[in-house]
């Protein structure tokens, strides 16, 4: 790495011990002074115990010269001055500081730096360095302080929107306890709007929000929320640019602002699958630093009119009969989920159709490889100077069609329903599971908890697409499918084969990223192309 010149360097304490503090550019260091007489008065000394962890790719040394720390100023979240007479005033209490020593260096400075913790988490640490001159201390805030403007990635104001109903409906409390000091600590102004409704971020996002003032939105929810943020500045930016949504081949113009995500629904897929975590702190902390990360966008669109757009998931068969069944059962919080999915899986119910597919063949990569794509992980994109290959016609029986834009991981399947997926490479990979035994079905749907291969079957296919369609067996009518847009069941959804029985209806519903499409007959078009990585459809997340 190239050597940076110093900005500062001097001796502070530390504890009870003398550091050299040093700030470059890129690194804020700081490594214990051996002396024969460490202490440098009063307290006891814990030569081991420096009391705070530091970035894992930085490393703790303890050599000759005692032990030396590292962060990265571009994790650094905060720094302030401190009222060292108010701590060590001797009011009986216990002190944090030994006075003595602290005597001698009356002037403090506490950083506030990201600290890397288990699985993926981000946490905030504080280190506090004492000085000998009030001057100093100024300096070293001032200079740190001078740095943390210079990063020009970061959020200085944000519009952020939390939904009460979603997950355990902790939306509110999460931001409050979790969040909101955290912004405050990074001087991010907010501007908060607790949802009434469904579809208030989308609606007020896409007509009122002074979007000028903010440099980036919050979701404080799930997937259905993330969603709501996506198409209410996406359909926001191209009405502005004047792009025909209900036309599938238009190109989406990129939105400027980005949004970011505070985990709090019930599945999180979005979130997890792009941080490798649902959790607040550590969304935020990633927010606060500016990180961000291209998504694909895919639309939707029935007989030439826009449906949605989806970043995750698009299933029909199994995940959309779970999704319609627990969209029903939503007082029992996330858990609808599992008894959904149970009972669903017990329906074992297949659907007829014909799935065309057009292959992404101008890319390397396939749904089989070994690599996981999250932020900061990308697989160098290998464009392939020729485009190949035209649209592939399947027919069949099936249990389920997913079409996941990313892993689609979440907590209930750590490697997602396409580990191999990638965030940002203008493709979904399609997973066909066609009929086959309850037995079977359970096998592959098992392996999402697991570490083998749910593709490894051979009523399982996947493939690389950059649009496909699919159009059921049967024709959906205009009033079937008026009234499943109200909700309502139809007779005609009773098997087409056997109406006197019930085995298996003609439709499922499409999982549009957890929202209910109605439209069993659909075309899809992954909209992002490797060519607008810089396309700021984006969440939040780390570099690993
Ligand atoms: N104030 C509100 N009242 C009722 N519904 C709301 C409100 N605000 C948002 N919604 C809707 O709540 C639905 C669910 O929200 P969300 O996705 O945040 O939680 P979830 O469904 O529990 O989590 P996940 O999508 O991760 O499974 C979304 O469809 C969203 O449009
Ligand atoms: C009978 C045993 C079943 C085990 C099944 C485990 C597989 C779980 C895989 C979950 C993948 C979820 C993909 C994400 C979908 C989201 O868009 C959506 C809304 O949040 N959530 C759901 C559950 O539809
Ligand atoms: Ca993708």
């Amino acid at each position: 790495m190239e050597k940076q010149p110093r900005l500062l360097a001097s001796q502070l304490l530390l504890k009870n011990s003398l550091f050299e503090v040093s700030l470059n550019r890129v690194l804020l260091t700081w490594k214990e002074i051996a002396t024969k007489k460490k202490r440098v008065s009063g307290g006891i000394h814990h030569p081991f115990k420096v009391g705070f962890c530091f970035p894992k790719f930085l490393r703790r040394d303890k050599g000759e010269s005692g032990t030396s720390h590292g962060v990265s100023v571009s994790e650094i979240l905060a720094v302030r001055e401190l009222d060292v007479d108010s701590e060590t005033k001797d009011d009986g209490r216990w002190q944090k500081m030994p006075q003595k020593s602290t005597e001698a260096y009356p002037y403090a400075f506490t950083v506030s730096y990201v600290e890397r913790a288990w699985q993926h988490r981000w946490r905030c640490s504080d280190v506090t360095f004492h000085c000998l001159e009030g001057a100093l201390c100024q300096q070293w805030v001032q200079t740190i302080r001078e740095q943390l403007t210079a990063l020009t990635s970061r959020p200085k104001h944000l519009l952020v929107y939390i939904n009460p109903y979603g997950g355990k409906q902790q939306g509110e409390r999460i931001y409050e306890q979790k969040v909101a000091p955290l912004f405050t600590l990074a001087s991010i102004s907010t501007h908060v709007i607790v949802t009434e409704h469904a579809n208030h971020a989308r609606d007020h996002l896409r007509t009122e929000a002074e979007l000028k003032k903010y440099d980036g939105v919050v979701c404080v929810g799930g997937d259905g929320m993330f969603s709501e943020m996506v198409h209410g500045l996406v359909s926001r930016t191209q009405r502005d640019n004047g792009v025909d949504q209900n036309s599938p081949e238009e190109k989406l113009v990129p939105c400027t602002l980005r949004i970011g995500i505070i985990p709090a629904g019930s599945t999180d897929c979005i979130c997890y699958a792009t941080v490798g975590i649902n959790d607040p702190v550590t969304s935020a902390l990633h927010i606060i630093v500016g990180d961000a990360q291209p998504m694909d966008v895919c639309s939707v669109h029935h007989n030439n009119t826009f449906l949605r757009y989806s970043v995750s998931l698009l299933g029909y068969g199994f995940y959309g009969d779970v999704l319609a069944d627990s969209e029903r059962k939503r007082w029992m919080g996330p858990a609808r989920y599992d008894f959904s999915g149970f009972k669903t899986f017990l329906t074992h119910h297949y659907y007829e159709g014909t799935v065309s597919f057009l292959p992404a063949t101008d890319i390397l990569g396939t749904p089989r490889d070994k690599t996981r794509c999250r932020a900061g992980y990308h697989q160098p994109l290998f464009l392939l100077p020729e485009y190949k290959g035209g649209w592939r016609v399947i027919r069949g029986k099936f249990l389920a069609i997913n079409a996941a834009s990313m892993s689609c991981a979440c907590p209930r399947s750590p490697k997602g329903l396409s580990p191999a997926a990638h965030l940002a490479d203008g493709t979904t990979d399609l997973i066909l599971v066609r009929k086959c035994s309850r037995f079977n079905f359970l096998r592959h749907l098992l392996r999402h908890t697991s570490k083998y291969d749910q593709f490894d079957m051979n009523f399982v296919e996947v493939h690389r697409v950059r649009r496909f369609r699919f159009t059921p067996r049967y024709c959906q009518s205009d009033s079937e499918l008026d009234l499943r847009e109200n909700g309502k069941r139809l007779f005609s959804q009773i098997c087409r084969d056997h109406p006197a029985c019930s085995c298996s209806p003609a439709y499922s519903s499409w999982n549009c990223d957890g929202e209910i499409l109605p439209h069993a007959a659909i075309e899809v078009g992954c909209v992002t192309t490797p060519y607008n990585l810089l396309c700021k459809y984006t969440v939040h997340s780390e570099s690993i």
